[in-house]
């Protein structure tokens, strides 16, 4: 099977590289800029077709939220158009897309976490950018599985453990929203089961596959927290240490709004492809020891 994955770059790109190493009968082929830009849509189909996928993950995003406020033509270009262009690519070569969405499409007010028929309301341009790429990716290939999932980090690119475990060498002290709720969810994780389940997503006639799912680690959690939680693992390692301390949301203004709970339940996934995704603790742990004891600058 092969599985081309755009944003070769990317978090997720890299982690589902990884994690298929090794694994018997499954290719997995990452394309990125300058072959493929989202915003040059003729790139795409010529980008992906001479690898003949079995299957396509739209991975490619832009995911700076903040930046996204002040550039919304771009983010739309890169989240809405050019994830229909990626999603009409592989329809035209006859091949099922896994598009990867976000827990920003909601607005943040739900006490308890999120649905899939949950109506979504998205605060940021970000989030209603992706809002419009998952209805353009449903419209453009019929045979395609949208996967929101949130707050990804990862041992590759940029996230908020990296950030804080960053910070932590620079400072004593470390001011982080507490009142911000979500689902940590490593890339490695969310590679294990996209790769799980992509041999099930090629058996075209079963309909019920299709459609919308949340995936996310497992628990809810506060932004501080996970920063304490990363920061102790760190410490345990031998790695940097800080002392977080909360704030509201109010006290660390940035450009872009984030939803106040913005947590997903994983029970449909689960129910339909009998997976579960780790404690969220759990795989925090990994990735801050494979971080701390690395020597590598590939990962740091
Ligand atoms: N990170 C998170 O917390 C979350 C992410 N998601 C979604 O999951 C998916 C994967 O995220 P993640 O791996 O973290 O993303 P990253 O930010 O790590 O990587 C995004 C990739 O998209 C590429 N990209 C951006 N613009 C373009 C473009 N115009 N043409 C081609 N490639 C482009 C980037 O390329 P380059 O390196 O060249 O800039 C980069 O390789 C995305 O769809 C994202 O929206 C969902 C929830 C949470
Ligand atoms: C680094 C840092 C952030 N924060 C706050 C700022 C912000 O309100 C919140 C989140 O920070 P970040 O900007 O790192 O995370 P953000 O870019 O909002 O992360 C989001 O990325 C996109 C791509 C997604 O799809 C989402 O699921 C989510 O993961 O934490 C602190 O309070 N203290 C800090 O030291």
């Amino acid at each position: 099977m092969r599985i081309v994955v755009t944003g070769c770059k990317g978090q997720l790109a890299r982690s589902l590289l990884e994690q298929a190493r090794g694994l018997p009968g499954t290719e997995v082929i990452l394309i990125g800029r300058p072959q493929l830009d989202l915003t040059d849509p003729p790139t795409i189909l010529a980008a992906i077709e001479p690898h003949r996928p079995d299957l396509v993950v739209s991975a490619a995003a832009f995911t700076a939220v903040d930046q996204a406020e002040g550039e919304p033509e771009t983010a739309f270009a890169v989240n809405a158009f050019g994830a229909e262009a990626v999603a009409g690519a592989a329809a035209s070569l006859g091949a099922p897309v896994l598009h990867v969405s976000t827990d920003y499409v909601f607005d943040g007010s739900k006490h308890g976490s999120y649905a899939e028929d949950d109506m979504p309301a998205p605060v940021s341009v970000y989030g209603a950018s992706k809002l419009a790429g998952e209805l353009a990716v449903a419209e453009a290939n019929p045979r395609h599985v949208i996967l929101r999932t949130g707050w990804v980090y990862s041992p590759f690119g940029k996230n908020f453990i990296k950030t804080i475990l960053r910070l932590a060498g620079e400072r004593e002290e470390i001011a982080v929203v507490a009142d911000q709720w979500g689902n940590p969810t490593s890339a490695l994780d969310l590679a294990d089961a996209i790769l799980g389940i992509s041999a099930q997503l090629t058996r075209c006639g079963r309909d019920f596959v299709f459609g919308l799912y949340h995936l996310a680690g497992a628990g809810t959690t506060s932004r501080a927290d996970l920063a304490r939680h990363a920061l102790s693992a760190s410490r345990a390692e031998g790695g940097p240490w800080a002392h977080v301390r909360d704030v509201a949301t109010s006290a660390f203004p940035t450009p872009a709004r984030r939803p106040t709970n913005s947590s997903l339940s994983s029970a449909k996934f689960t129910a339909a492809f009998r997976w579960s995704m780790p404690p969220w603790q759990y795989s925090v742990e990994c990735t801050v020891r494979r971080l701390v004891q690395s020597t590598s600058s590939e990962t740091i």
